[in-house]
Formats: C-alpha cells, structure tokens, sequence
C-alpha cells in the first residue's frame, strides 16, 4: 500500500525535522519526506494540525501471555499498544511460564508475528523461573532475537550471580533492564512510607528500598561493563544516582513511567488498588526530580508498565490486589497534558524520549522518519480533549488511576510497517 501522509507537523528526533512536511510511505518504509509531494497514493491522510512522530516505542510491558490471559492476550495487548500510538513494545518474561529459554524466545516471536498488530520484543528472564538461583542461558536466547534480559516483578537478589548475567549480558551486548527493590527492605510495605500510608493505616514502602539496589546495580554496571536500563524509576535519589552515573561516563540508562510523573501517594483517594503499583506513587519532591530529570535528559525514556489485571483481584483493596496498573493507552495522552502542554518537554523531546531514544538502547533501526525507514509512524492531534474512561479501554486490564481523568492530546492514527493499525480518523 502506498500512503500519503499530507500536511503534518513532522517531529523527528533522528533527522531533526520539526516543520509542516508530506510523508510517503509504500512497502512498508519511508519512502519521501518533503515539503510537498505530488503522488498518487492508495490512500491519502490529511495530516493537518497533527503531530507526524515516529512510532512510540515502549521499553517496558507486561502481555501475561502464555499463562495469564484473563489478564491480557498478546492480542489484546498490541490492540491496546496500537491505540495507544505504540509500534513497538517490549514484553517483560513474567509470564506462566516464564519467557526464561530460547526456545520459549522463539515460540513467542513467532506468535506475536501471527497475532499482533505490532512490534513485539520478548525480553528474556535473568534466572531460570525467575527463582534467583541459576542463570537462563543469555547467548543462546540473543541467537533466537532477544535484546534485553530483565527479572522484572523483583531483583536478583544475589549480586555475585546477577554480576554473572552481567559480564555474559555485556559479552553479548544484551540490555540489562532493573527492576530495583531490595525484598529484604519491602518488610509487607504495599504503598509509599509516608503520612498518607498512616491516614490509611497500610505498611509503607521507604525509596531505599528501590535507591539501595538502583545504587548496586549502577556499581555492577561499573564493573561489568553492562549496559544497564533501570526501570520505573519513582525517587529522587533514583536520579540523581543515574545522574553521578552518566558523569561517570558508565553505560546507564533510566526510565519512568507516566503515573510516577503525574501523581502522588497524595493523590490516592481512599483504600483504592487502582493506585498500587511497584514502585509505589511517591511524594511531590520525588515527582519534581523525575521531572526534572526528563528535562535534563538524566532520564531518557518514557516508557508504561503497562501492568493488566484482573477486576477480582483488583477489587481487593492495597492489602491484598496485586501492584500494577496499565498505561499503553494513556502515556501519550498524560505525556502530552503533563509536560508538553505545560512547557516541561517540547513536542520532539516528547519524541526522543518515547521513540528515539528507546530505540538507540534496544539497538534497533527504528525511531526514525528517515527516508528509507520502517514506516512505523504515529499520528497525534496535539489539542484534542478527552477524557480516560475505563471501559472504553481495549485491553483486557480496566486496572487505571486515570479513569475519568481529562486529558488533552491524543493519537489519532498509528501505522507499522506501512500499514494503518488504528484509526479514530474519518478517513478509514
Ligand atoms: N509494576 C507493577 O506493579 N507490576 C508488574 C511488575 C513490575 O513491573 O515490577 C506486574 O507484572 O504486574
Ligand atoms: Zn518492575
Ligand atoms: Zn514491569
């Protein structure tokens, strides 16, 4: 299919294009980007007034397929990416089974080509079962196409096998993606140690427990050489630890997460499970800092944790839901009314941190509008209002602190690989 995309306003970090083009788009790349083209295409799209961005590119979802697909299907999973103007996701190994072989790399690729409307990068546990007692076999998992290894859900625990996974994950330049949380310090904690955790009488979470081992691993980076991503990043040591790191000159990069930008534990409103997530919402100067360090760039990507779970379990209040809330449909639309409307991040830092820059750390050739690129594209109506609703999600998770939330700015189109994955545009 050849696609006219006329009038847009192209933001691309790559080229550095940020002004009204035409994008021709035919086989599946970017075939032209100019000031206008005159084409036939089998399709024209009238781009006026809309953000034209690379693909958004999410280093950080969790699918919950194979084994828990009450909670989301690798379907239902890219529905809700493609919605969400994500063209590429990267699926964390906390599944039943765990994604821990290269077999299970192998399978799961296959599948999410057959059965999902976008890109899907299956990251590979660091131990076998997510046990934190042998190591999964990392070479053989990078021959079958896997970037990244995480242990997401927890830490390895044990610094000399992760220090292991480590050195093989720097010998195969495999991205180490950190979920940081020292179990021995969580101690039952289920939100954020603070005033609000008192008022409803719930065991708190301190940021040590996420700065103590962001801090380790930074220094196992240092002496593994690994290229280290730390995930969900929520406090303000987290930061600045990322920030003495790059200083450094080691190989760190950060992320966080939409919710942990926007909200605070003030901003729970009762006994509400919709609100607990690992790391916890913490308090106004943590949230300042992770602001502060998109800004600066100390923090380089957005990514969601999209985290779908069941209403049941959800309903059980803090003390007994499980932690995670979804966001691949939300992260554009709070992005934009949270830093871009408000001056904190322009448009193409919006850009750089959501595609250009995850894209770099997987090492992938995508995150561009290059001519010649994957034509993974994004279309955003910058000043369109909406308001988040619950049921209107397309991913099986209903599970959001958004609901009912009023937003400005959302996606309007998204494409992979040439072809139009979703639309709320008339043209369709
Ligand atoms: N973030 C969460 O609260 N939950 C995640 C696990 C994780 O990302 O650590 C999940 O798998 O549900
Ligand atoms: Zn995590
Ligand atoms: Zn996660």
């Amino acid at each position: 299919m050849k696609l006219l995309i006329q009038n847009g306003h192209v933001i691309d970090p790559d080229t550095g294009k940020d002004g009204i083009y035409d994008v021709l788009v035919a086989e599946g790349r970017i075939l032209r980007v100019d000031r206008h083209i005159d084409e036939e295409a089998d399709r024209t799209v009238n781009a006026e007034g809309l953000y034209v961005m690379p693909g958004i590119i999410d280093l950080h979802v969790h699918l919950r397929d194979p084994g828990l697909e009450y909670k989301e299907t690798l379907q239902t999973g890219a529905l809700a990416a493609a919605k969400g103007g994500v063209t590429t996701m990267c699926a964390m190994p906390n599944t039943k089974p765990v994604t821990d072989s290269p077999e299970m790399i192998r399978s799961q690729r296959e599948r999410a080509r057959k059965e999902c409307a976008v890109h899907v990068s299956f990251v590979g546990a660091v131990t076998k079962g997510q046990e934190g007692k042998e190591l999964t076999d990392i070479a053989a998992m990078k021959k079958e196409g896997m970037l990244c290894i995480s242990e997401d859900g927890k830490s390895v625990m044990d610094a000399g096998l992760y220090r292991e996974a480590m050195k093989i994950a720097a010998r195969e330049n495999v991205l180490v993606l950190a979920h940081c949380e020292d179990k021995n310090m969580v101690a039952g904690g289920v939100m954020n140690a603070c005033k609000k955790a008192e008022e409803l009488g719930l065991p708190g979470i301190t940021n040590g427990v996420e700065d103590v081992i962001a801090a380790r691993d930074i220094l196992l980076a240092k002496e593994t050489g690994a290229r280290l991503h730390l995930c969900h990043c929520s406090t303000k040591d987290s930061v600045e630890l990322v920030r003495l790191a790059k200083e450094a000159g080691l190989p760190v990069s950060a992320e966080v997460c939409p919710h942990h930008f926007t909200l605070t534990s003030e901003d729970i409103p009762c006994d509400d499970a919709n609100y607990k997530m690992n790391p916890p919402l913490r308090e106004r100067e943590d949230v300042d800092a992770l602001i502060d360090g998109l800004k600066k760039g100390i923090i380089d990507v957005i990514s969601t944790d999209h985290a779908p779970h069941g209403e049941e379990e959800k309903s059980r209040g803090f003390a007994n839901s499980p932690f995670g809330i979804v966001g691949l449909e939300t992260s554009v639309g709070v992005t934009m009314t949270e830093l871009v409307h408000t001056g904190i991040l322009t448009p193409m830092e919006m850009a750089d941190r959501m595609s250009f820059r995850p894209a770099k750390l997987l090492g992938i050739d995508k995150g561009s509008l290059a001519e010649g690129k994957c034509a993974d594209v994004v279309l955003i109506d910058p000043d369109k209002e909406w308001t988040v609703r619950r049921e209107e999600l397309v991913s099986k998770g209903k599970n959001t602190p958004f609901d009912g939330r009023k937003l400005r700015g959302a996606v309007v189109m998204t494409i992979v690989d040439g072809e139009i994955v979703y639309t709320d545009m008339e043209e369709k």
